[in-house]
């Protein structure tokens, strides 16, 4: 030992002082990071260059002692292992070192070995746990001048307990998968291979309807296998997974050829959420040291009840040749999921664990690294890269030959159980223009239906759209183009567009193409969209309409003339007509700023719009409306007289209207709280310039209504509106 010189074994009290005396804190490797932590590892340490060993005799010793080694791990014969000296380490009473798992230094790491040199000690135990197993390793009594060999899996969670009394000494060594290994696994067995080859085939086969997003029943996509041991982008490969792992994958690789499927091994992030008991005394979960007294484990203590959720992501995908590959999904659905070790078994990296929260009990999530084998038939690809982008699936597809219609087809066969949810996603108008091109190309009327559905009424935007639209309703016929429309007008979300401003643009593609096809569905399209506008309108009606608020109801108003601009592209006079009938007869019950709105709206529609609106009898009423409005004498500087009609039909209305139409500014009203809000809520709705106020004095407390010198501004604001829409209207055209 450098600077000490020769020690002899058992190892006395005095050598161990001086072992001491040459050694340092022991740094704390936490993946990529080294710490000094003294609450997770409290030992000395000795590096490899400082350490000389009797190699003449060691190295036979420790090389038979591998071969035992070797096979008890479970490797294969031509499988050696080289063992590569890490550092000694030296544990005084009250040193331990907290559950980790090795950092594994490199690729080849298949797993750590301690040797632990004669000396006396109690205590320092060291505990190892894999696949849920935990296995305590104790000093015994009789073992004072034993060598020990212990060694376990690179990625098994171990700890060491605080040493009692005495020194305890350790080598570690990496043990590293030998240069000159010849192993591969052996061939899978046939049996076992077509066993797998029929479950994998029904996987693939059974159409189940389970994921999110998707609207008729299909196969899973993808088959995921979760490999029980853990690896990191480093080493995961296909030539160093480890034990059981390599076997089964072997198996596996062998089902994805006979199925024509290919395979991938990617890195999957895991994270679950359970529900969980906190242990108050007793049970815990967790490590404790073996030892009752000892209680250096200060993790939080819980029992799992409940897996609530479990989501996995998988990153790093490695193709059969070992080349990165991108573009595929990464969340893994729960039928697409194989697995033979729960992550309950394993360390998770992070855990969180949140105590009592009243009513939400208790939880834990935890997050895990693991790696996966994953395999599809080749004829998924394509759906799989379509759910990630879709952009570049329609490309594809727009790429395609002409003469190719069969690969077409069952392509876009294969994308349709998700389509609604995967197209539906995207933004881009562009995008949408070429889903409506290359559904020209589409055959089967059913096909063509699902594949537009994404589409919405509201994303015809150019002429280009429109003609691609005519086409596919000749090819299909009405039926199959009402069918369509119904879908796209439903408006899956409240901000979803209105379609209604395109509906003009389109009746005139429609009709201009002559087909007697195109022009009934414009028809139907009109008549339907004509009828929504109407009752939108009466729906207004019943409505308290605002004072003086040109803009009070703009939205019904706007749709209407978006009607009547699209029956006049589409020369529909019944449309036109119903249409103006209905206003004519409403008109009487639409307040003069909701009249002229519309009227507004309708002029400035479109030119045929105003063709022929003018000089007809909406446009008569319209100026005589307007005429009533700058007729009118100019409101006097004291008169607060205010004359709207109120739609409530409560008691305190006519007292209500009374004090609006009296010249008094002011009103102190005693009413009970029902009767209050039902006012605050009905001057709010007619947007009067009326300020109203609770007086929360006396019982009942005292409603406060102010009439507001807004009242001037606001009429005088008025007046000029429709003075300059007035003039913006052509001319009535003499009788
Ligand atoms: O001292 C031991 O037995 C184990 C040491 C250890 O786990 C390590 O060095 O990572
Ligand atoms: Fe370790």
């Amino acid at each position: 030992m450098t600077g000490i010189g020769r020690l002899r074994f058992p190892l006395t009290p005095r050598d161990a002082r001086k072992l001491r005396s040459v050694a340092r804190p022991s740094p704390f490797g936490l993946r990529e990071q080294t710490l000094h932590d003294p609450t997770v590892r409290n030992t000395w340490e000795i590096a490899p260059g400082q350490v000389k060993i009797a190699t003449r005799r060691w190295k036979p010793a420790l090389a038979r002692h591998l071969r035992t080694l070797q096979a008890e791990l479970g490797f294969p014969e031509g499988c050696t292992l080289d063992a590569v000296f890490d550092k000694l380490l030296l544990y005084e009473p009250g040193q331990f070192f907290k559950p980790h798992q090795d950092s594994e230094k490199s690729d080849d790491m298949v797993a750590t070995l301690v040797v632990l040199l004669p000396s006396q000690y109690s205590g320092g135990t060291l505990t190892v746990e894999h696949r849920g197993e935990k296995k305590t390793f104790r000093r015994l009594e009789g073992q004072i001048k034993d060598l020990s060999l212990l060694a376990f899996y690179a990625d098994c969670t171990h700890a060491v307990s605080p040493v009692k009394s005495g020194v305890r000494v350790a080598l570690t060594y990496r043990l590293l998968r030998g240069a000159r290994s010849t192993y591969a696994p052996p061939p899978p067995h046939t049996d076992l291979v077509d066993q797998l080859t029929e479950a994998a085939r029904e996987h693939f086969a059974v159409p189940l309807l389970s994921r999110y997003g998707q609207t008729e029943p299909a196969p899973p996509e993808r088959l995921v296998h979760l490999l029980d041991h853990e690896y990191t982008q480093r080493s995961l490969s296909w030539d160093h997974l480890k034990n059981a792992d390599a076997l089964r994958v072997a198996a596996l690789r062998a089902v994805a050829e006979r199925l024509d499927c290919v395979c991938f091994l990617a890195l999957a992030e895991v994270h679950e959420l359970w529900t969980c008991e906190d242990d108050h005394q007793g049970l815990r979960y967790g490590y404790g040291w073996d030892d009752a007294e000892d209680d250096a484990d200060e993790t939080d203590a819980y029992t799992l009840t409940d897996l609530e959720e479990t989501d996995i992501e998988l990153h790093h995908w490695l193709d059969a040749e070992g080349k990165r590959l991108e573009g595929i999904p990464a969340l893994v659905g729960p039928e697409e999921l194989s697995l033979t070790r729960p992550c309950q078994d394993l360390a998770p990296f992070r855990s969180e664990h949140e105590g009592y929260q009243g009513n939400y009990g208790n939880t834990v999530d935890r997050w895990y690294h693991r790696a996966a084998f994953v395999m599809w038939p080749r004829s998924n690809t394509f759906a799989l890269k379509a759910q990630v982008s879709p952009e570049w699936a329609v490309d594809e597809l727009l790429a395609l030959p002409p003469a190719s219609a069969p690969a077409l087809t069952s392509r876009i066969k294969a994308l349709l159980p998700r389509w609604a949810h995967t197209a539906g996603a995207v933004e881009e108008p562009r995008f949408f223009a070429k889903l409506l091109k290359l559904s020209t190309r589409i055959k089967d009327p059913a096909h063509a239906h699902a594949w537009l559905h994404p589409l919405g009424a509201h994303r015809l935007q150019n002429q280009a759209m429109r003609r691609d639209l005519v086409t596919l309703v000749d090819k299909h016929g009405v039926r199959w183009a009402k069918d369509l429309f119904t879908e796209w007008t439903k408006r899956p979300t409240w901000d979803t567009p209105l379609w209604a401003p395109g509906l003009a643009d389109l009746c005139e593609a429609l009709c201009v193409s002559r087909l007697p096809s195109c022009e009934a569905l414009a028809t139907w399209l009109l008549d339907r969209e004509a009828k929504a506008a109407r009752e939108r309108c009466l729906t207004a009606l019943k409505l308290q309409q605002p004072w003086l608020d040109l803009d009070g109801f703009a939205e019904p108003s706007t749709h209407l003339a978006h009607v009547l601009a699209a029956a006049a592209a589409a020369s529909a006079s019944g449309c036109l007509d119903q249409t103006m009938t209905f206003l004519l007869d409403a008109s009487r019950r639409l307040s003069t700023p909701f009249f002229l709105h519309l009227m507004q709206t309708c002029f400035a529609r479109s030119p045929a719009l105003r063709a022929h609106l003018t000089g007809s009898p909406l446009h008569r009423a319209c100026a005589e409306r307007l005429a009533a409005v700058l007729d009118a004498p100019a409101r006097a500087p004291d008169d607060w007289r205010i004359v709207h009609p109120l739609r409530c039909t409560c008691t305190d209305r006519e007292v209500l209207s009374r004090f609006l139409q009296s010249p008094d500014q002011d009103l102190d009203w005693p009413l009970n709280k029902q009767r209050r809000q039902h006012l605050h809520h009905v001057l709010d709705a007619a947007k009067l310039p009326v300020l109203h106020t609770t007086l929360r004095q006396g019982s009942p407390q005292v409603l406060q209504l102010r009439k507001d010198p807004s009242l001037f501004t606001r009429e005088r604001a008025y007046r000029a509106r429709v003075k300059a829409l007035a003039s913006a209207l052509p001319a009535l055209p003499a009788r």
